[in-house]
């Protein structure tokens, strides 16, 4: 069995963070393990308090999975201090895993922050240039680059700018746009889109989490990240489809095994044809 790890943060409602990341992994049949950064005391509606880990108690975490067993993919969330960056960057270099998929998360779909702004430097410094994949939406674009995001070319020109600070293949999500959901991914060479009419819900908490575990549970598959991101696209627009209408906030996407296994996305993916 495939086995994928999440680095990220706690949301005890259920629908976000590392709750999210291991729902998405049972759901694509891989093994889940998890590093906790940070316990957020959070729901569908707003953050009340961060407590983060201490990098120590980071670092020996990652310590305990990797020397007793062999992790096919990382996927590596919210991250909310310099600290808490340095210890797992310090070790991704050391493990040198062979998939990492970053989503640089930056604030809750509510608006609240669950990075410390100043940390924006950390970031780029010593988180970017570890992605194999790096899928920031577009307000974390363009905290990343610092260029205003108004169309699908600023977002494809964001994509490119990632890629030169070090990112090996960025998918910029459109999720926060107008219009279809469109994202737009960079490796390099070439630039794909990903396009799915906008499903109309306000109950999307979780959907950047959902979308970058199922690129990484689809790298560990042996997915190439072009399929991998066309795939999670898939994954990612039906759980959205078949989400929960839980809590007085913004609920939760659906992550029923089931609807995945059986491939039955309501919406009709128009996913660019990889090569
Ligand atoms: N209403 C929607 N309909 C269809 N697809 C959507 C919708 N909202 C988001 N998506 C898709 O969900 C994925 C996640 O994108 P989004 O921009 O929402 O991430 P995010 O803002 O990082 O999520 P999060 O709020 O969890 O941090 C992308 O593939 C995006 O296109
Ligand atoms: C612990 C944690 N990690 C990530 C998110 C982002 O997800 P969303 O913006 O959908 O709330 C979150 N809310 N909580």
């Amino acid at each position: 069995m495939k086995k994928v790890l999440t680095i990220a943060g706690s949301d005890c409602s259920g629908g976000a963070g590392i709750q999210a990341d291991l729902k998405t992994f049972s759901a694509h049949g891989v093994f889940g393990m998890s590093v906790i950064v940070s316990v957020v005391a959070e729901n569908t509606s707003r953050v009340i308090d961060i407590q983060d880990i201490t990098p120590e108690m980071i670092e020996k975490q990652i310590d305990a999975v990797f020397e007793d067993i062999e992790v096919d993919a990382v996927k590596v969330g919210m991250l909310s201090t310099p600290e808490c960056m340095r210890a797992v960057a310090g070790k991704l270099r050391q493990y040198k895993p062979e998939h990492v998929v970053i989503d640089p998360v930056m604030y809750a779909k509510n608006g609240c922050p669950l990075m410390d702004p100043s940390a924006v430097d950390a970031l780029i410094e010593t988180i970017l240039p570890l992605a194999d994949v790096l899928t920031p939406n577009i307000p974390e674009a363009e905290r990343i680059t610092g260029v205003e995001i108004r169309s699908v070319t600023d977002m494809e020109a964001a994509a490119r700018k990632i890629h030169d600070m070090g990112s090996k293949t960025v998918v910029v999500k459109g999720g926060h746009a107008i219009g279809n959901a469109l994202d737009v991914l960079f490796d390099g060479k070439q630039m794909y889109h990903f396009e799915t009419e906008r499903i109309a819900t306000k109950n999307t908490h979780g959907t950047g989490c959902t979308f970058s575990s199922a690129i990484a549970s689809q790298l560990a598959l042996g997915m190439d990240i072009c399929k991998a991101v066309e795939k999670a696209k898939v994954y990612v627009t039906t759980a959205i489809t078949h989400s929960l209408a839980i809590g007085k906030g913004c609920g939760p996407t659906h992550h029923f095994y089931e609807l995945y296994r059986h491939g039955l996305p309501t919406q009709e993916s128009e996913v660019a044809e990889c090569r």
